[in-house]
């Protein structure tokens, strides 16, 4: 165990984690040396694609240190707040970090958020400057700023170029010296805590493990703490990179083991696993990572919901932190509710539906969970709007309703402070000011979350340039004055086009609807009257007017094919088209696009991806 470190690497969005930890790879040749734009740990095609970490990714590396062969388990982490559970786990796993800064940018939100996690859970934590190849690194000045607002050591930090490969040689060196190795012993009972899991086609779920005691081998049976349920180990290994079968795993180890379990229902993250017979005590675990927001999830065409339910459940194997409840809507048909961490962990979710299933799904406006005190006593959460209580019963049966709020923590160059300051003084509530230098400045303020997620990092970012960075955890609930906005289309009312908003906003939001839906509803032979509503009270009305019928229209000669060619993409678009009542609407118009303005100007994942790829 003397020669075991586990460590992570954590940091801000884009400074460079999975680049460094591919460097780290072929430096100890656990893989060949890759392109300049390979990324080897970044596996999945949107993580590719985009250039971002979804998914935690454990890799053991072999490295030779002074005549010793050593075993170092690297955890590549995400960036991104969506995905700070698995950064959680990840350090839980470990005994160190490296803490990677870009040296351009400096500290940023999410530096602030990792270095806390890793402190509160008592990690030796190794600051790492990156990027210094540069031409606008300055690495003196984030030393600096480590300094002051974390009170490391800048003789501790090493400096490096994860691209060129600069410097890095000094990591594994100092992982070796200065991250204690693990504690437990391989004489105790077994106990491993599972820190992730997936499934696999052919072995069923595989967990993966951080062993706190004893051993484990291939025909042991193991038993989970959580659910009591036993199962026959067929396989052991390490991820070396990729999954490398060994005769057993022993305490200190990060490996993977195979169990005979065929529901990922029945693995549940922080679970501790022993020896039937042995029993331990449950490792200190985490609690699940709640949903943040809800939408409707509805199938393009209805007679792929199987298909499509198939492929929900399948990528809900592989990330246990969505949510899938069954759900009808009058407009979509049948369809789901489900819950995701953040938009970005959504719209990875679209795009992965996408690629790895060819499935394509209608998303409505995501919903934050809101707490209902009933004046009968009981409690309830809703987070579908066409579940939430009508304005007119609202005072006879509704005592309270409260929404969640995050604290929000924003770092970004004092310049801006005037600007960020009139965006957030208005609505929300100031906890901290903090100067991390004389030209930085971090804020921090309480802000409900559906604000949040309705672009407020869009706003944020253009009230300074780019510049700033945004990060944040839950808060708790406050109480909201809130109610639900419906869209009706001649008379009827269009569940999925449903939200909920603050009652102060409900007749802007209402007018901004209608305008919007104006211009997406085509003309119909009759007139189409569109209206905002709350309760029975309606505050805003657009009507479109009747077209003449063209009988001539699609009479016009040509030969069959072309014919045929006309009616199938008439096919094909009457499949995209619902009918409301008398009138069709496109499904398209129900549809939740990041950016998308018409049900609530909802931004910010296209403002995530610009904060993402933007170097500022
Ligand atoms: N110039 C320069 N660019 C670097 C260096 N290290 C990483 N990059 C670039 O920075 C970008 C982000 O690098 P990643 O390794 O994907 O960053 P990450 O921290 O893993 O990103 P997330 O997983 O999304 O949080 C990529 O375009 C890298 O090529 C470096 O030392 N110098």
């Amino acid at each position: 165990m003397s020669r075991i470190r586990n460590i992570s690497v954590i940091a801000h969005i884009d400074h460079g984690k999975s680049t460094l930890s591919d460097r780290l790879l072929e430096l100890t040749n656990t893989i060949a040396t890759l392109g300049v734009h390979k990324q080897f740990l970044d596996k999945l095609k949107v993580e590719q694609e985009r250039g971002i970490t979804v998914k935690a990714v454990t890799c053991s590396m072999r490295y030779k240190h002074k005549g010793e062969e050593y075993m170092i388990n690297l955890i590549d982490t995400p960036g991104h707040v969506d995905f700070r559970a698995e950064v959680i786990h990840s350090l839980k796993a470990g005994n160190g970090c490296l803490l990677l800064i870009d040296a351009a940018q400096g500290i940023q939100a999410q530096t602030v958020a990792n270095f806390y996690l890793a402190f509160a859970e008592n990690l030796k934590i190794i600051p790492v400057l990156n990027k210094i190849d540069l031409p606008a690194a300055e690495p003196g000045k984030v030393l600096e700023q480590l300094e002051q607002t974390f009170e490391l050591d800048p003789v501790d930090a090493l400096a490096i170029s994860a691209k060129t490969g600069l410097g890095v040689g000094a990591i594994l060196p100092a992982i070796i010296e200065r991250v204690p190795p693990p504690t437990g012993s391989v004489d105790e009972n077994f106990k491993c805590l599972l820190i992730d899991s997936w499934y696999d086609n052919y072995k069923g779920v595989i967990l993966l493990v951080r062993v706190f005691g004893g051993t484990v081998q291939r025909g042991d049976r193991i038993s989970s703490v959580h659910t009591g349920h036993k199962y026959e180990v067929s396989e052991v290994g390490l991820m070396h990179p990729d999954q490398s079968p060994v005769n057993r795993l022993c305490a200190g180890m990060v490996g993977y083991v195979v169990p005979s379990m065929k529901r990922s229902s029945e693995s549940k993250i922080g679970d501790t696993f022993y020896h039937v017979g042995k029993p331990v005590q449950a490792l200190p675990g985490f609690e699940d990572a709640k949903p943040m927001i809800y939408v409707g999830a509805f199938p393009l065409d209805t007679k792929e919901f199987k298909r499509l339910e198939d492929s929900i459940n399948n990528l809900s194997l592989n990330d246990r932190s969505i949510t899938v409840h069954r759900d009808t809507s009058t407009a979509l048909g049948q369809g789901w509710r489900l819950g995701f961490l953040g938009s970005l962990h959504l719209s990875v979710f679209q795009d992965r539906l996408k690629d790895e299933y060819g499935a394509e799904v209608i998303i409505t406006t995501p919903t934050v969970p809101y707490q209902i005190e009933y004046r009968d006593g009981t409690f309830g959460t809703i987070s579908n709007p066409s579940e939430f209580p009508d304005v007119v019963t609202h005072s006879s049966k509704v005592l309270d309703i409260r929404e969640p709020v995050v604290e929000a923590t924003m770092i970004f160059p004092s310049d801006y402070l005037g600007s960020v300051i009139e965006l957030c003084e208005a609505c929300f509530l100031l906890k901290e000011q903090t100067f991390l230098s004389s030209s930085r400045v971090l804020l921090k303020y309480i802000i409900p979350l559906a604000q949040l997620v309705e672009d407020f990092f869009g706003k944020l970012k253009s009230s300074t340039k780019g510049y700033a960075t945004l990060d944040y955890e839950e808060a708790g609930y406050i109480p909201a004055d809130v109610l639900r906005l419906s869209l009706l289309i001649n008379g009827k009312s269009v569940d999925a086009l449903a939200s909920i908003v603050h009652r102060s906003q409900a007749e802007r939001r209402g007018r901004e609807w209608v305008k919007k839906m104006r211009g997406l509803v085509d003309r119909q032979l009759y007139e189409v009257v569109i209206q905002a509503a709350v309760g029975n009270k309606v505050v805003a009305r657009e009507s479109i007017s009747a077209k003449r019928k063209d009988v001539t229209a699609k009479c016009y000669g040509g030969d069959v094919s072309r014919k045929m060619k006309l009616l199938n993409k008439q096919k094909e678009g009457k499949k995209r088209m619902r009918s409301i009542g008398n009138v069709q609407i496109s499904q398209e118009v129900c549809t939740w696009k990041p950016g998308f303005l018409l049900i609530s100007s909802l931004s910010m994942t296209s403002s995530l991806k610009r904060g993402i790829s933007d170097p500022n």
